[in-house]
C-alpha cells in the first residue's frame, strides 16, 4: 500500500458532498418511484439529458438536443459501441502520448490507429495531413496526459482539416475540461463544427465520483440514427438510481457550487505543490504548470531510466505514474535524462505535500 501518492487518477473523495448526493437519493426514492420500477430509456432519462444538454451548453458552448446524448457506463463502452459501428478498415489517428485505454481499445478492435504527434499547441495537424486518417480523436481541453490546451486557431486548423472531407470525423474527449486555475474556457470543438463532424464525449468521474461511471456521448444527426439502430434494443448503462440523482443535483445548482470550491481548493493545493517541487528540486526540476486538470508533467534530471523510477517508487510506497504509461504500445520513444512524471494532486493531503515531495526527491538524490 502506497504511503504517499501522485496518482492522477483518484478525485478528492473527501469534499465530495455525500451528506446532499444522500438527501436527493432520498428525493428519487420518494417521487420517482414509478420511473425506478421501468427500464431506463437506452440512452438514459430523457430528463437527465435535458439538464446536460442545457449544462454543458453554458459551460462549452457545446449545442445539441438531447436526443443527441448517450449516456453510457463509461467513456470506453461509448466508443466501443460507435467504433463497432464504423468499418474495421477506416484509419484512425490518436494523440501520442494519449490516452492509452482508447488506444488499446482501438486496437483491441482491429482499427489501424496511427498515433500523432503533439507540439506545444497540441496534436500535429501536418501530421494528421501526412498519416491521412478518416477519424481523429483529441483531447483538446488539457490533452491528456501533457496538459496542453489547444488555442482556438488550432481548433480550427484542426476542424478545418475535416470539413475538407465528408467522411471525415473528430472525436473531441473533453474528459477534463471543468478544472481551470487561470485561462477562461476557450469553446469547445463541438460549438466551433458547423458540418457536423464532432463527437463530443464527457465524463463524471472527474468531477464527482468515478466509481459512478456515468459519462456521455454527444453524436451528430447522421451517426444517431445509426447508432439507434444498432443498440436503441440495449437495455445497459448506469442504474438509473443514480442517473435520477444526479439530474437533481444538477438541477438544483449542487454540480455547478461543487466544481467551483473544488476548483479553488485544487488550485490553492496544486500552488502549494508546485512551491514546495521548486523549492525541494531547484533547477533539476522542469514543471509543465499548465493551469488546468488535477495533474500536470515534470521533467527531473536524472540518469535513471524510467523502470528504475517506477520500480524504486514502489520501494519506497509512493505511487507514481511516468509518461511511460501514456507511450503506446509498441511505440519506441527515446529515453533522455530528462524523465517527464505525472504529478497528480486530486487525491494529495495538503499536510502530507512536504513529506510527498521530501519523498519523491530521495528517489533522485
Ligand atoms: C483522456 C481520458 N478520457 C476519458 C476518461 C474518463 O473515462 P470514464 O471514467 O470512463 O468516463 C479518462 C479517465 N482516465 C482515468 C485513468 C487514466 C489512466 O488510465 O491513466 C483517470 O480517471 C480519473 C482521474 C481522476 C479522477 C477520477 C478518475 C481519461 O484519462
Amino acid at each position: 500500500r502506497p504511503e504517499v501518492t501522485f496518482s492522477h487518477i483518484a478525485t478528492d473523495a473527501e469534499h465530495f458532498p455525500f451528506k446532499k448526493w444522500r438527501r436527493y437519493q432520498q428525493k428519487v426514492f420518494d417521487h420517482h418511484k414509478k420511473q425506478l420500477s421501468l427500464l431506463p430509456h437506452p440512452q438514459g432519462p430523457y430528463e437527465l439529458r435535458e439538464s446536460i444538454a442545457a449544462m454543458i451548453a453554458l459551460t462549452r458552448g457545446v449545442r445539441c438536443r438531447p436526443e443527441q446524448i448517450i449516456i453510457g457506463s463509461g467513456t470506453q463502452p461509448l466508443i466501443h459501441k460507435l467504433m463497432s459501428l464504423q468499418s474495421r478498415t477506416t484509419p484512425i489517428a490518436v494523440e501520442n502520448p494519449g490516452y492509452q485505454r482508447f488506444y488499446q481499445l482501438l486496437k483491441d478492435m482491429d482499427f489501424k490507429v496511427e498515433p500523432i504527434d503533439l507540439d506545444e499547441q497540441g496534436i500535429s495537424v501536418d501530421t494528421i495531413r501526412k498519416k491521412d486518417p478518416k477519424w481523429v480523436f483529441v483531447t483538446p481541453s488539457h490533452q491528456f496526459p501533457t496538459g496542453t490546451i489547444m488555442p482556438i486557431n488550432r481548433r480550427i486548423k484542426l476542424l478545418n482539416w475535416a470539413a475538407e472531407s465528408p467522411d471525415r470525423y473528430i472525436v473531441e474527449d473533453d474528459y477534463d475540461s471543468e478544472f481551470k486555475y487561470e485561462t477562461d474556457h476557450i469553446p469547445s470543438l463541438q460549438s466551433l463544427d458547423r458540418n457536423r463532424q464532432v463527437i463530443y464525449t464527457g465524463t463524471f468521474s472527474k468531477t464527482l465520483l468515478p466509481s459512478l461511471r456515468i459519462s456521455y456521448m454527444i453524436l451528430p444527426p447522421d451517426l444517431l440514427s445509426r447508432f439507434r439502430s444498432a443498440y436503441g434494443h440495449w437495455i445497459d448503462g448506469p442504474s438509473g438510481l443514480n442517473l435520477w440523482t444526479l439530474k437533481y443535483f444538477i438541477d438544483k445548482g449542487e454540480y455547478s457550487r461543487h466544481i467551483k470550491r473544488m476548483n479553488a481548493r485544487y488550485k490553492a493545493k496544486r500552488a502549494k505543490l508546485i512551491r514546495e517541487l521548486h523549492r525541494v528540486f531547484g533547477d533539476k526540476i522542469t514543471i509543465h504548470d499548465i493551469p488546468a486538470g488535477l495533474h500536470f508533467l515534470v521533467e527531473i534530471d536524472t540518469n535513471l531510466s524510467y523502470q528504475d523510477i517506477e520500480e524504486q517508487a514502489k520501494e519506497r510506497k509512493i505511487e507514481l505514474y511516468t509518461i511511460r504509461r501514456f507511450f503506446l504500445q509498441d511505440i519506441k520513444m527515446a529515453e533522455t535524462n530528462k524523465k517527464k512524471l505525472i504529478i497528480g494532486f486530486a487525491n494529495m493531503k495538503e499536510d502530507k505535500i512536504r513529506e510527498s515531495v521530501q519523498r519523491l526527491a530521495s528517489l533522485f538524490s
